[in-house]
């Protein structure tokens, strides 16, 4: 049983209001504290005392900027929003997000601080309550989304806002700075959190293949339509569906989409009954729709209809603050079996001072390959990329040796003559994780020259393929792209 904080009743301004209001608040669920004009920490409720205290460090009677962030001055002095000068300035509550010492480390927390006025309406008390932010992490996480940057925390307050309200949602950013990471994020912290959460990548989708997916068939619409197909926008039913590459979408389709979105409803291809959809739209793209749409290539009215709620997911060069927190959440995602690696002080400093073109993707990218060379589980900077050297970057491809092999990329890919790629050495191993690509799960297959390299011109990506021996998998992650870009490129160059 916790004893009830504490509140000294002296301690208290005098102000009948504010007495009522701290046994109010004690049996509130959400953590509470009161405040007075002068940032104390006057009471606080048992939820906060739960979530937030700590028997080493009392917090009652003390600042709450010296509690919360271990500043000596108020928040805004320290460069930070501080939401107790905003409300005494509008004289109405203000939330902000901001990163808290809590007893497990820094964590994310809403704060939400509302003023208390006296008969006189002066400013007696603040309350502030205080929601812990789940949807991503601000110390090393095994999952999900990290990061505690400016530029990744401006961004995930707008997840914060936005995830709740049934308002489209616009992903904009480079390839791997983490739009479906964010996309799924916004699906769970939204209401809709038990329900599917649909990804629909709209490039590598033919006109006539983005509908049926889309809307679903019926039987004996087209040849080959043997039975009626379920379309993604009902599999996303209660939930939110997810439309990737939105900016990739053919013209001739974005009027149907821009129907689905305005009317909530469609019909299945060869169907004549109306269906109702029910879903939250988030779409993603890293292409520029305001210059699309200029030229005509992307419709206005879809793009208003998708941007109501833009949010711009900064590259990794614009949050290398945040470099060592991603670096160490990567280290613990181990694939089990995979001894624990711990990283260099020399390497981590290569690692902030790179440019990232490939953002995240790529920094994991060369953490995966980083460790094949960390023999005694420490990664050093001999074990990356070299940067610096843009000679060796543009080497071309080693001739490798063949191998007598029958093996199949994967299940209905034609099979090649495969070639083994030799072993390159480190210094060879790493220029590379391309600009849009990389593997998202599981330890690379092989290491050669081409380990990791974004093959650019058709021949070599061609070339590439032909000699490789693995599955799809190895070979993604291979070429340092993701399936679903080697996917596209396979079938781009009619070898899918
Ligand atoms: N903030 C983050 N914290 C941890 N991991 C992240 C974060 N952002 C992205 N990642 C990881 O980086 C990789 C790329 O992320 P994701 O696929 O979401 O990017 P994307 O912007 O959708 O890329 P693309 O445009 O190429 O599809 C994934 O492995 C993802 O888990």
């Amino acid at each position: 049983m916790h004893p009830i904080i504490p509140i000294a009743a002296e301690n208290l301004p005098n102000v009948p209001q504010v007495q009522a209001l701290v046994s109010f608040l004690q049996h509130e669920a959400q953590p509470m504290i009161v405040l007075d004009p002068d940032y104390n920490i006057l009471a606080a409720n048992i939820a906060y005392q739960r979530q937030f205290g700590s028997v080493d460090a009392p917090y009652l009677g003390q600042k709450c900027y010296r509690i919360s962030h271990h500043y000596d001055v108020p928040c805004d002095q320290a460069g930070e929003h501080c939401p107790m000068r905003q409300a005494r300035l509008s004289r109405g509550p203000d939330r902000v997000l901001h990163i808290h010492h809590t007893p497990r480390g820094p964590e994310h927390v809403e704060v939400e601080l509302r003023p208390i006025l006296d008969a006189h309406g002066e400013i007696a008390a603040y309350v502030e309550r205080l929601t812990l932010v789940r949807s991503a992490s601000a110390r090393p996480s095994g999952a999900g989304l990290v990061g505690r940057s400016a530029a990744f925390n401006a961004a995930l307050a707008a997840l914060q806002r936005v995830a709740p309200s049934m308002l489209p949602v616009l992903l904009l950013g480079e390839s791997g700075t983490g739009k479906e990471l964010f996309a799924r994020a916004v699906h769970e912290a939204s209401d809709r959190a038990s329900g599917p959460f649909v990804v629909v990548d709209c490039s590598g989708l033919t006109e006539t293949l983005f509908e049926s997916e889309l809307f679903g068939h019926e039987k004996g619409a087209f040849t080959g339509a043997t039975a009626r197909k379920q379309g993604l926008v009902e599999t996303a039913q209660g939930g939110t569906l997810f439309l990737d590459e939105i900016g990739d979408v053919p013209l001739a389709m974005q009027v149907k989409l821009l129907r689905l979105i305005e009317s909530g409803t469609y019909r299945r291809v060869g169907g004549i009954d109306t269906q109702h959809a029910n879903f939250r739209l988030v779409a993603a793209t890293h292409k520029p729709l305001r210059q699309m749409m200029a030229q005509g290539l992307f419709r206005p009215d879809l793009y208003y209809r998708i941007s109501a709620f833009p949010i711009r997911l900064p590259a990794l060069r614009e949050r290398r603050d945040d470099i060592p927190l991603l670096v160490h959440s990567f280290l613990q995602r181990a694939v089990p079996g995979q001894k624990r690696l711990t990283i260099e002080p020399d390497a981590l400093e290569a690692l902030q001072r790179h440019d990232w073109p490939g953002n995240i993707r790529e920094l994991r990218n060369v953490l995966e390959r980083a460790r094949l060379f960390a023999d005694d589980g420490k990664i050093r900077a001999a074990h990356l990329p070299h940067w610096d050297e843009p000679a060796l970057a543009e080497m071309p491809m080693m001739p490798m040796m063949p191998v007598m092999t029958t093996a199949p990329l994967a299940a209905g890919t034609p099979a090649v003559p495969a070639l083994a790629p030799p072993v390159a050495a480190p210094a060879q191993a790493g220029h590379d994780a391309g600009a849009h690509a990389g593997p998202d799960t599981g330890a690379h297959a092989a290491v050669g020259p081409a380990a990791g390299r974004a093959v650019d011109d058709a021949a070599g990506f061609a070339r590439a393929v032909a000699a490789f021996r693995g599955t799809r998998a190895e070979l993604a992650a291979h070429l340092g792209m993701s399936e679903r870009t080697l996917y596209r490129r396979l079938k781009a160059q009619g070898l899918a």
